[in-house]
């Protein structure tokens, strides 16, 4: 798919903007802070309704404005489809060919996005809670039955762990609520889990044959996914639901005791094995930085192959991070392939030989000019 049109009105420091985009590689250079982020960051809210930079919609209007407005044309094989949102203190309303969508679920998933920044290569050594939104990102980009369940399972955890914080202080002693929300919030968790279980497998296989490549057939990547539950190939919802259920009631005081819920997918993780051994613990940086590279260009892949289009790549900053090596890796791999947008204060080296006609757009104070090819 191809963002052929973009309009911003009010959004971060963009008063009114209006773009027409290259379906190859465009570059947006600029010095700091004159707003190269601010429209990748566009880019990606008109795809998923909300930023990557802030929970906080507020933040994308423009100081002393009181409504956001975003538009775009996306060209997929089907057609040409408008998409719209606006923010305000409101809220949001999503549009897709002009017609408001009720939930924004039904929205997500007509522009496809994969972000490449340069906290991605901690995809690998960071936090868990970093590679749990990896995946509830990437997948509910590819689902809209995942990201259904994963917006559900959010509310019914944020009730129950509120419940057991009353159960808790004695502020309330009815158990049978509890276990009504046990139910559901099993129900909604063993849908992320085996959905998750399933696209990390696809994943592998296209990351795989990337690693291979990048790392000269010396070494071979896995994928660990680490859940509580026991997961059989091919894994049912109904044994996991069961599972995480028996979880809930077995541990019902410990629970309470701590206030929290202890199990379900909010608590998993994701492994890199190189040769079987953990990247994590034991890869080198750069064992590190490959394998969150080839992760991210297997996920165009498996896009693909879950959506029957190509996404768009939203490259920020990211070059300046990777070596020669990891560079020419990267841009021969996306280069007449997917559409992309990539941030820089100034393209050189390797990547000004390596991109063969970029768009260059010059973005000063929340204004684009474009550069007519010599
Ligand atoms: N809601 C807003 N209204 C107006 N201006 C804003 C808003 N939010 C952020 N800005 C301003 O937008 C400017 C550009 O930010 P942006 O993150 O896009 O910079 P950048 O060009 O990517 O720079 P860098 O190379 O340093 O990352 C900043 O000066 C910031 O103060």
């Amino acid at each position: 798919m191809i963002l052929s049109e973009l309009k911003l009105h009010n959004f971060r420091n963009y008063e009114d903007l209006s773009v027409d985009f290259s379906p190859g590689v465009n570059v947006l250079i600029g010095e700091n802070a004159q707003g190269k982020t601010n429209l990748l960051e566009a880019v990606y809210v008109l795809a998923l309704t909300r930023s990557h930079r802030t929970a906080n919609d507020r933040e994308l209007i423009k100081w002393q404005a009181h409504e956001a407005a975003l538009t775009g044309r996306v060209e997929k094989q089907g057609g040409s489809v408008p998409l719209e949102l606006i923010f305000s203190s409101k809220g949001k309303k999503a549009k897709v060919n002009h017609l408001e969508q009720a939930r924004l679920s039904q929205y997500v998933g007509q522009l496809n996005v994969i972000l490449f920044a340069p906290e991605d290569l901690y995809l690998v050594k960071g936090a868990p809670a970093l590679r749990r939104h990896f995946m509830d990102q990437e997948f509910g980009q590819m689902s809209n039955k995942y990201l259904y369940n994963s917006g559900q399972f959010r509310t019914i955890l944020k009730q129950r762990n509120q419940y057991l914080k009353q159960l808790q202080f004695k502020q309330q002693h009815d158990r049978v609520l509890l276990q009504v929300l046990s139910d559901q919030l099993a129900a909604y968790g063993a849908e992320i889990i085996v959905a998750r279980a399933a696209f990390l497998k696809k994943l592998e296989k296209w990351a795989q044959t990337i690693h291979e490549t990048v790392a000269q057939h010396k070494e071979e990547l896995t994928f660990h996914y680490v859940t509580q539950v026991k997961l059989d190939e091919p894994s049912s919802v109904e044994a996991v639901y069961q599972q995480l259920l028996d979880l809930y009631l077995n541990n019902e005081t410990k629970e309470i005791e701590q206030g929290s819920t202890q199990y379900g997918p909010q608590r998993d993780d994701l492994r890199f094995l190189i040769n079987q051994k953990n990247v994590q613990t034991y890869g080198s940086q750069g064992q590190q930085r490959t394998t969150a590279l080839s992760v991210k260009l297997a996920e165009i892949d498996l896009m693909r192959e879950q959506t029957g289009e190509y996404p768009i790549l939203l490259l920020d900053d990211v070059l300046s991070e990777l070596d020669d090596a990891r560079q020419t890796h990267l841009l021969t791999a996306i280069q007449n392939k997917v559409q992309t947008f990539l941030t820089t204060t100034s393209l050189s080296g390797i990547a000004q030989q390596l991109i063969q006609t970029p768009t260059i757009f010059n973005i000063s104070h929340g204004t684009l000019t474009k550069e007519e090819p010599q």
